[in-house]
């Protein structure tokens, strides 16, 4: 079994990756839309991609392509704890606080804004593919003196001095990535986890007065426990989005297809994105 993850190696994702799949056969890719691809195209078994950090919000490039572009099934979700940190190529190690440019993926850099802001005033702040891409690069080029945002594994990978540990603005820093996959993958068996969610996709009725609060209510009367209500655009014009909801349990025979039912009467899409283990694993 293939597994295709964002890459190069050491970023936060095959940190996850690695932490489940064990004796699977890794196969980095540059950005998160081509590992979803490679799913799509048969070259790997399953992907991996990061959803949702704690501090900053969704991974939209995931959601949007999952729901506007690929049709994969969710078949599992990943819960790591993340641990940023500033590296800097060994030649640099004494002067890092003069570098003139410091790089990391996007979402990593929002969860080191207040570092940022205090250490590096007004040197640019670069956005690359992932944090171990912004490794990887400070190692080929040590006369550019920039940094990287990332963690301890990518240190050791590309051979980078960490100067400051630990620099994410607040101590409870997860990120869940998604596992996809279009196979029969039993992820409860593989990660040990009975704790179920299923994602839904809900578009509502145009111009209907009150539309969220009836599929709210669908939920409510059946007690079933909502985690997660996301808004999305539609694509289509300013103001149209849809809903991304998460519930905390298994798709059952009863209750949630007893729910969606009483959405479609109301005039509502939906879709089931997945219904699928979730587990937090621990960094060593
Ligand atoms: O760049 C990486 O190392 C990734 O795996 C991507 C990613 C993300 O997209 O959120 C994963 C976890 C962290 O939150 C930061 C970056």
């Amino acid at each position: 079994m293939k597994v295709g993850f964002l890459g190069p190696k050491a970023t936060f994702t095959e940190l996850a990756v690695k932490k489940v799949f064990q004796g699977y056969e890794l196969e980095p890719y540059r950005t998160i839309p081509e590992s979803m691809d490679a799913l799509v195209d048969k070259k790997v078994d399953l992907a991996v991609v990061p959803v949702e950090n704690a501090l900053e919000g969704s991974v939209n490039i995931t959601l949007d392509y999952l729901t506007h572009v690929v049709q994969i099934p969710i078949v599992g979700e990943i819960t790591l704890p993340i641990k940023q940190h500033l590296m800097v190529h060994p030649q640099n190690m004494e002067n890092w606080r003069d570098v003139s440019v410091v790089y990391s993926h996007s979402h990593a850099i929002a969860q080191c804004h207040k570092f940022l802001h205090t250490h590096f005033t007004g040197v640019p702040i670069e956005s690359v593919t992932s944090t171990a891409a912004a490794a990887k690069m400070i190692m080929e080029s040590p006369d550019m003196r920039a940094a990287a945002i990332a963690n301890e594994l990518a240190a050791k990978e590309y051979g980078l001095a960490i100067v400051e540990k630990n620099i994410h603005d607040f101590d409870f820093n997860h990120t869940s990535f998604f596992v996809l996959s279009e196979q029969n993958l039993d992820f409860e068996a593989i990660s040990g986890s009975t704790h179920y969610k299923t994602t839904l996709m809900v578009t509502l009725p145009s111009d209907q007065a009150g539309a969220l609060h009836q599929v709210l209510s669908a939920f409510a009367w059946r007690k079933l426990n909502l985690s997660k209500i996301e808004s999305r655009p539609m694509k289509t014009g300013i103001g149209n989005y849809f809903f991304i909801i998460d519930l905390e349990m298994k798709l059952d025979e009863v209750l949630i297809p007893g729910a969606i039912a009483e959405l479609e009467a109301l005039g509502c899409g939906v879709k089931v994105l997945g219904s699928y283990p979730s587990t937090i694993v621990e960094l060593d």
